[in-house]
This record gives C-alpha cells, structure tokens and sequence, in this order.
C-alpha cells in the first residue's frame, strides 16, 4: 500500500494539471470576445495565472512525490486536484453565465427593435409612450410626441420597386434621429410611419423641432445607382408631421396618439409637407 503512494499522488497531481490546461479554453475564448480594456487584461492575467499553477503543479510532481512514505502525504495532491477541478467549474460557469447573458441581452434587443429601420419597434413604443405619460403627469411635466408620415410612398414603391423604397425608409429613420436628442424616443410605429415621444418638451418647442426636422428630410436625398449601374438616380422625399402635447383635457397616450393623428390628417389634407398642430 505504501509502495503505491508516490503513484497515487501523482496521479492525483497529474490530473489536477490536466484540469487546469482544460480551464484554459473556456478563458481564452472569454478573453477573445472582449474588446481591449481593463477586463481583458484580467482575464488574461488569469490565462497566466493557470499556466503558473500547472508548472507549479509538475515542479511539486517532480520533487515531492518520490518522499511521501504515509498516506498524510496525500493531502497536498489532493487540495491540488480539487483545486483544480474548482478552477475549471468557476471557468465554464463564467463563459455559460456571460454568454447566457449575451443572449438574453441579444434577444431583447431584437424585441424591442424594427428589424428594417434599426429603431425602436410599436410594441416598444406603446409601452413606453404609456410610461412617459404617466411619469409626465405624475410631475406635472410637459410631453410632446410627433406622428410621422412619409409623403406619397406608394409612388416611391411604385416607381422605384419595393427594395428602394425600404432604403428610403432606413434613411429617414436615420435622419429623424439624427435631427432630434437623445433623450427622444424615436419608432416606427406602422409601415411608413413613425412617433417620436419628446418628454420634458413643451408643444410649441416641439412645432420648431418638428419644422427642423420636416426641412432636413425635405433637403436630404437618397443617391442610388440606376438600372445600367452608370447614373446616379437621386430620391427625395417629404414628410408630414402631426403633433400633440399633453394637456388637461388631453392626459393619455391614447389621446396624444388620437390628435396627433387628427393633425396629421390636416397636414396630409393641407397640401403635406407640412407641420401641423392638435
Ligand atoms: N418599401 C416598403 N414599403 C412599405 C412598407 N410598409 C408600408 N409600405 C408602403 O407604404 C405605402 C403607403 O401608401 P399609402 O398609405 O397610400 O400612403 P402614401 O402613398 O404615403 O400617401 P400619403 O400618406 O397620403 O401621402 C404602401 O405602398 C405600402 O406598400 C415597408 O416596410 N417597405
């Protein structure tokens, strides 16, 4: 029994580095997913740190193991061993856990978000457009939202096919957010049609952001190449924009989406265009 003692604690040593070379592959691959920074010098440190442990590991081997002469000895490559098998659960555990994350963060993200035009998407919108109103009544504060259409996109469909007509689409979202703070929330709320809810924004604020915004799609244009590759086709667009604040009478997001709606039919009757108030 005494005989195999050296044979035991090496076994034990042995296989603990070979655990820990086995920790390095779910580090390395969390090393290689972050950008540069603070947290990936950390994790490779820790890539350094097992190298260290495992040279550690085979230097005992080599020195101690021939000594050990009662089972006591065995203590030691024991610790190591579990020691190691720690090291490798605490490893996998973090690359499982953040890559869990990362998809759940993913997923978010894309049931929040229009899959075309990259902002946020209608259901989004709803439930934020209610938040906004209530926090906005709760302090008596001002908020203002916008009602977006685009002028005449059935004849951008129609003329151009529907591929351009989505590019059109991605374009004018991009502007709309371009225009307006970042606080603003910015959605497509149908097919050619957004809402952007401007908390903190009294209505008349709101009219000259609006007005902003309606010159800057009305002066940007879309450059695609034409059917031969050789022109260039340049597509401008307008849009007509409805807006409404909440005021005593009117304290929901039901009713600001109604009278923007109702101005935005005003625009549309108008001539579009156009910017029109509730
Ligand atoms: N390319 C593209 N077109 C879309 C999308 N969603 C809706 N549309 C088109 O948007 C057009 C909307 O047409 P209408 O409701 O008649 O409105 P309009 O031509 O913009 O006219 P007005 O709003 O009255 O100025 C239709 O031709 C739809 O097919 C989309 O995701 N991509």
């Amino acid at each position: 029994m005494l005989d195999t003692l050296p044979l035991l604690g090496s076994g034990f040593v042995i296989c603990g580095a070979i655990l820990l070379a086995m920790a390095i592959a779910p580090v390395w691959k969390l090393f290689s997913q972050l950008p540069t920074g603070g947290l990936r010098y950390s994790w490779g440190f820790l890539i350094l740190l097992i190298l260290f442990f495992i040279v550690g590991y085979i230097v005992y081997a080599q020195f101690n193991l021939m000594t050990f002469s009662q089972p006591l000895d065995l203590v030691v490559p024991v610790i190591f061993f579990c020691g190691a098998i720690f090291v490798l659960v605490v490893c996998t555990l973090s690359l499982k856990t953040t890559s869990d994350i990362m998809q759940m963060n993913a997923l978010k993200q894309e049931n929040i978000t229009d899959p075309l035009t990259d902002i946020f998407n209608r259901r989004y919108l709803e439930r934020r457009l209610k938040e906004e109103t209530q926090k906005a009544q709760s302090y008596s504060n001002p908020l203002s939202i916008f009602l977006i259409d685009i002028d005449h996109f059935k004849i951008i469909n129609d003329n151009y096919g529907h591929q351009i007509g989505d590019l059109v689409l991605k374009n004018i979202a991009q502007n709309i957010k371009m225009s307006l703070r970042e606080s603003d929330i910015i959605a497509r709320y149908g097919g050619e049609e957004f809402i952007v809810i401007l908390p903190l924004t009294q209505v008349f604020t709101s009219y000259t952001l609006a007005e902003r915004l309606r010159t800057v799609v009305e002066n940007s244009k879309l450059a695609i190449p034409s059917d031969t590759g050789i022109d260039i086709i340049s597509i401008g667009v307008t849009v007509s924009i409805g807006i409404a604040g909440l005021t005593s009478e009117c304290k929901d997001y039901q009713c600001l989406i109604k009278n923007a709606d109702t101005a935005l039919y005003q625009a549309k009757q108008n001539g579009r265009n156009q910017v029109r108030m509730a």
